[in-house]
């Protein structure tokens, strides 16, 4: 089979780049509802127990995916941030 094209792999990597950005609109708005839950039963923003747990299975997804888990830790880490501000703000915890 022939290589693919430089338009056609650029086709590609923004179908990637579209799942990417729709993905984590989708997980900003179920992070949303757990904020409100949070912010309704007072409890904290972060979770450590939890996020320890999502750092292990990153690792182990990341490792299988042939995905470099250094990096997929800092992504992970980069979202999981925003939505802890955005609970904070929700809950007016500092
Ligand atoms: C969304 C939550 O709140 C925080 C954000 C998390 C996330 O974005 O996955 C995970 C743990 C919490 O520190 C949660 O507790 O599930």
């Amino acid at each position: 089979m022939a290589e693919p094209t430089l338009d056609q792999l650029r086709a590609r990597i923004d179908r990637l780049d579209e799942i990417l950005v729709h993905t984590l609109a989708e997980r900003f708005r179920q992070t949303a509802k757990v904020g409100a839950l949070k912010a309704r039963d007072t409890l904290p923003a972060f979770d450590p127990d939890r996020e320890a747990r999502q750092r292990a299975r990153i690792e182990t997804l990341a490792k299988e995916a042939g995905l470099d888990p250094d990096f997929a830790q800092h992504i992970h880490g980069l979202i999981v941030d925003q939505v802890k501000d955005n609970h904070r703000k929700i809950s007016g915890e500092q």
